[in-house]
C-alpha cells in the first residue's frame, strides 16, 4: 500500500529525510514517531504528492508519486498537523464543500456529508459554525474531510497534537474504528504512549533517519530479552530478602526501591517463568505482600531503542 525506498529530501546542506526505505501492507496502522524536526511531516507530504523529494522512490496504491499523483490523490486521505477552517461557514456546508470538491455529486453528497459526521461523533454540530468548534472537534472536523472520499490510506499527521487527555482517547477510538474498516494509517506522534495501543507497526524517526522499524510485537520482544519482577514481602523485610535472592544464581540483579518498599528482580537469562522467586521466598520463611512482573509498554520500547542513539 506504501512503499518507499531511499526517498530523501534535502534542504539546503539540511537531510530533512534521509533514505527512508519502508514497506506498509494494506490494514497496517504504522505509528511514525519522533521529536519535532524530525521529518515526519516531510514524508507525509512527498506521499500526499504535495512536496517534490530530492531523490529516491515512493509508492502509494501501487502509484509512482512522480507518475500518479493523480490516482495518489484520489486514494489517499491526507490530514495535515495546521489546516485552516472557513469563517462563516457551517459544519456541514463545509464537508459539501469538500465533497464538491471531491466529485461527489447530487444526493449523494449529502448522505456521505452526513455519513462522516455522524463517524467522528459530530452530527449534533452540523449546523455549527466551524470557528465555533473546539480543538477536538475541529480535529474531528478534518479526519471527516479527509474520509469524504473513502480513502484507502490515510495519512494523519499529529491528528491529537493540542488536544486535552478526553478528545485525545476520543481521536485514538476514532483511529481503532477506522483500523477496523481495514483501512491503511500512517499516523504521527510525537509521544509515543499515543500511539501504543492503535498501532502494529512503529517506526521511530530521528533526524531525518529511521532508526527503528518493526512491528510491535517484535520490538516488545527485542526489549523484553531479560524478565524484571518487582516482589515484596513487607518494607521492613525487604532488605533480608533481597540479600538472600543475590545468592541465587538465576538472578542476574537485586536492586531495592522506592524507600525499600519494594524488590526489583532481573533475570540471569531469557527464562520467563519468575515464580520460583516468591516460591523460594516462601520457603525461607517471608511473607509474601506482592509479586509482579514489569510491564513492558512502547514507552520502555522506545527508550530502550533510543538509548544512545538520540539525545
Ligand atoms: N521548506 C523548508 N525549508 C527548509 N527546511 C525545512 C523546510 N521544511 C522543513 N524543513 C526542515 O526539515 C526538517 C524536518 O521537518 P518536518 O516538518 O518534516 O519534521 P516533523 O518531524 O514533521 O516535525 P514536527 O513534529 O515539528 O511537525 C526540519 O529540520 C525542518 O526545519
Amino acid at each position: 500500500m506504501i512503499e518507499t525506498r531511499d526517498l530523501t529530501k534535502k534542504y539546503g546542506d539540511l537531510y530533512a529525510l534521509d533514505r527512508l526505505t519502508l514497506k506498509l501492507d494494506k490494514g497496517d496502522v504504522f505509528g511514525f514517531i519522533g521529536p519535532n524536526g524530525a521529518g515526519k511531516t516531510t514524508t507525509m507530504r512527498i506521499l500526499a504528492t504535495l512536496l517534490n523529494p530530492s531523490w529516491g522512490e515512493a509508492s502509494v496504491c501501487g502509484y509512482s508519486i512522480y507518475t500518479g499523483s493523480k490516482d495518489i490523490r484520489r486514494s489517499i486521505g491526507y490530514m495535515p498537523d495546521f489546516f485552516g477552517v472557513y469563517d462563516d461557514m457551517k459544519v456541514i456546508e463545509y464537508l459539501e464543500f469538500f465533497a464538491a470538491a471531491y466529485r461527489i455529486k447530487g444526493p449523494e453528497r449529502r448522505k456521505k456529508c452526513e455519513q462522516v459526521l455522524e463517524l467522528v461523533d459530530l452530527g449534533y454540530k452540523r449546523d455549527a459554525l466551524v470557528t465555533s468548534l473546539s480543538r477536538g472537534m475541529t480535529q474531528r472536523l478534518g479526519l471527516a474531510r479527509v474520509l469524504l472520499h473513502e480513502p484507502q490510506v490515510l495519512l494523519l499527521d499529529e491528528p491529537a497534537s493540542g488536544l486535552d487527555p478526553r478528545a485525545r482517547i476520543e481521536m485514538r477510538e476514532l483511529i481503532k474504528e477506522l483500523r477496523g474498516m481495514n483501512k491503511t494509517i500512517m499516523v504521527s506522534s510525537h509521544i509515543l504512549p499515543e500511539l501504543a495501543d492503535i498501532c502494529n507497526k512503529i517506526g521511530i524517526i530521528e533526524r531525518g533517519k529511521l532508526i527503528f522499524n518493526n512491528d510491535v510485537a517484535t520490538a516488545i520482544k527485542q526489549v523484553r530479552q531479560k524478565h524484571v519482577f518487582f516482589v515484596s514481602v513487607g518494607k521492613d523485610q525487604n532488605e533480608l530478602a533481597a540479600k538472600k535472592l543475590e545468592t541465587y544464581p538465576e538472578i542476574g540483579s537485586v536492586e531495592l526501591e522506592n524507600d525499600n518498599e519494594s524488590i526489583k528482580v532481573s533475570l540471569r537469562d531469557d527464562r520467563e517463568d519468575g515464580s520460583f522467586v516468591p516460591e523460594r521466598l516462601i520457603q525461607e520463611g517471608f511473607r509474601l505482600k506482592s509479586f509482579k512482573e514489569e510491564e513492558i509498554n512502547l514507552e520502555n520500547v522506545f527508550m530502550s531503542i533510543t538509548k544512545g542513539i538520540t539525545n
